[in-house]
């Protein structure tokens, strides 16, 4: 797993945030937990990366994550944490969908969140926490989620919004 800071330049990160904030894009989904339909406790958006009608500025992002990470992708997820409230609970990316191999980068944008990181072996749950700061990019290779758990839980203090795209490389349908 790599972290790496100011990939996206301070000035471009908030444009696109304010940007993405903005656009009808976010959709509400629901998740069956417990025998109960629940709201997933963030926004979603989902694009192909050759989608002719990407909006801006989920090109450009693309090209900075394939700059950045010499990997390639075609898919783009986005998640909204609207505030301290939203979260994603602890997972591994599913890698059935993934080409093998291929790793997940994540841009973040807005709000600097905490994420965390938890080895999958119960006899050692070390936990390492992540701040993931406006314009930094988190490069996760296809073997992290194999051996690994990540989430971004809520937060008991106030924080305005945040928004990750996630660059994966799905397998041709
Ligand atoms: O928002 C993040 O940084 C993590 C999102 C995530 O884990 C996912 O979309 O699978
Ligand atoms: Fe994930």
């Amino acid at each position: 797993m790599v972290y790496q800071d100011n990939v996206i330049a301070p000035d471009e990160a908030a444009a696109w945030h304010a940007h993405l904030l903005d656009s009808p894009i976010w959709r509400q989904q629901r998740r069956v937990m417990y025998e109960r339909e629940l709201d997933v406790p963030r926004l979603t958006a989902h694009f192909a990366a050759d989608d002719p009608g990407l909006p801006w500025p989920l090109g450009e992002a693309l090209a900075q994550a394939c700059a950045a990470t010499g990997a390639s992708f075609n898919s783009i997820g986005l998640n909204l944490y609207r505030d301290e409230h939203d979260s994603v609970a602890m997972h591994n990316d599913r890698l059935g969908d993934l080409v093998d191999g291929c790793p997940i980068a994540l841009i973040s944008l807005g709000e600097t969140r905490r994420m965390h990181i938890r080895s999958k072996k119960h006899l050692a749950p070390r936990r390492l926490d992540l701040d993931l700061a406006p314009g930094s990019l988190l490069l996760m290779s296809w073997e992290t989620q194999t051996h690994y758990d990540h989430g971004i839980p809520k937060q008991t203090h106030p924080l305005g919004p945040r928004i990750s795209l996630a660059f994966r490389t799905r397998k041709p349908a």
